[in-house]
């Protein structure tokens, strides 16, 4: 069937008016097509033809691949805790039992892992997407992981003929429910170019940042400019209290001065109540700071602010809080002024 014809036909198109940096855009989704392809149609829409795969349903990959199932793509998902899919499936997912089967039945397939070590695994190992791949699909990673292992995986999915494109996001929990993630490509332009539609499904932005490793490496220095500020805040906000001030005014002083960061005014209210619901887990802020460390290392930068966070995050993890927000590394600076003060 021709994909006009299809896109013509009554499944093909919940019609969404999506915020791509300001203008509204309507999205055209259709499965008719095993050889996807996306761009412009008549009249501006934008069209993605093709299934779509998600691997990771953590508490990112879980929402994104919500908001493409609601703006009509045909999605097949997989997790490695199988429990985690019946939400996704409810909302009309298919299932496959392996990284494998979901990408040798879609036409693109993202994958949103914890770290560089289960991106690995997802994209390269044993059922990995890598053995449902071949000429013509493409595979997107979303997680956030080093540049080395971005390549290593890049170079594991484009040896099958299929293409490759790095795509870690910058925004939380909040923002994946919101379809307002901001994404830093990297890779195969062609892609990048025919998975657009569905990146502006999940997200507000896109930047397209050249070869693959650059959008590992912003990404990267975005989290620890961000992992510096929140140890910073932290100290901020104990301080404030040891000196007898009340720490809910100083987070409003802030809010309205040049500081004032989204960060400090959605997390400082909860910070003082010792509340730490998660939205980004501590221990993934951990680990972005080591790979930042790293980064820096590979080009002799000292980046001594980003250490000595790093060593308050792992004395976070140490108190048992890795699965907390990251937000809760204020009770490992707590934790060393009791220490200090004994
Ligand atoms: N949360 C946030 O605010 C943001 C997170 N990120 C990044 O996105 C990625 C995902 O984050 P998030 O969703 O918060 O993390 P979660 O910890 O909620 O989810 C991690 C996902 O990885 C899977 N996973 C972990 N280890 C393995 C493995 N060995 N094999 C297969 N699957 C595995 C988990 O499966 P299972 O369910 O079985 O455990 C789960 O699906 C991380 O790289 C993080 O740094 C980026 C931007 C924001
Ligand atoms: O990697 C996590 C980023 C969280 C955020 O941007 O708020």
């Amino acid at each position: 069937m021709a994909a006009a014809a299809f896109l013509g036909a009554s499944r093909a198109a919940p019609a969404l008016l999506l915020p791509s940096r300001g203008l509204p855009r309507r999205l055209l989704v259709s499965a008719a097509s095993s050889s996807s392809s996306s761009g412009e149609g008549a009249g501006g829409v934008v069209e993605f033809q093709g299934k779509v795969g998600f691997l990771g349903l953590g508490i990112m990959g879980a929402p994104m691949a919500s908001n493409l199932i609601k703006a009509g793509c045909d999605v097949t998902v997989w997790n490695r805790t199988k429990s985690k899919c019946d939400p996704l499936l409810s909302l009309g997912a298919k299932y496959e039992p392996s990284p494998a089967g979901v990408a040798s039945s879609c036409d693109v397939t993202f994958a949103m892992l914890a770290d560089p070590q289960s991106a690995a695994e997802v994209a390269c190992g044993a059922n990995g997407a890598a053995e449902g791949l071949a000429p013509g699909k493409g595979y997107v990673d979303v997680s956030t992981v080093d540049g080395a292992t971005s390549k290593l995986i890049g170079e594991h999915i484009t040896s099958t003929g299929a293409s490759f494109l790095e795509a870690p996001v910058s925004g939380s929990k909040k923002p994946a429910e919101d379809g307002l993630l901001i994404f830093l490509t990297a890779g195969d332009e062609s892609l990048y170019k025919r998975v657009a539609p569905l990146l502006d499904v999940m997200g507000k932005s896109r930047f397209y940042l050249g070869d693959v490793g650059n959008g590992a490496a912003m990404k990267l220095v975005v989290n620890m400019v961000m992992g510096s500020m929140m140890v910073s805040f932290s100290e901020g906000l104990l301080l404030s209290e040891n000196v007898g001030l009340d720490p809910n005014t100083l987070v409003e002083v802030i809010s309205q001065g040049a500081i004032s960061a989204p960060m400090f005014s959605l997390k400082g209210p909860s910070m003082v109540k010792a509340a730490y619901p998660t939205a980004f887990p501590l221990k993934h802020q951990q680990k972005d700071l080591r790979l930042a460390l790293a980064l820096a290392e590979s080009v002799s930068q000292p980046i001594p602010t980003v250490a000595a966070a790093n060593e308050l995050y792992k004395a976070a993890k140490s108190l048992g809080l890795a699965d907390h927000d990251f937000k809760a590394v204020i009770e490992a600076l707590k934790a060393k002024v009791e220490n200090s003060q004994k």
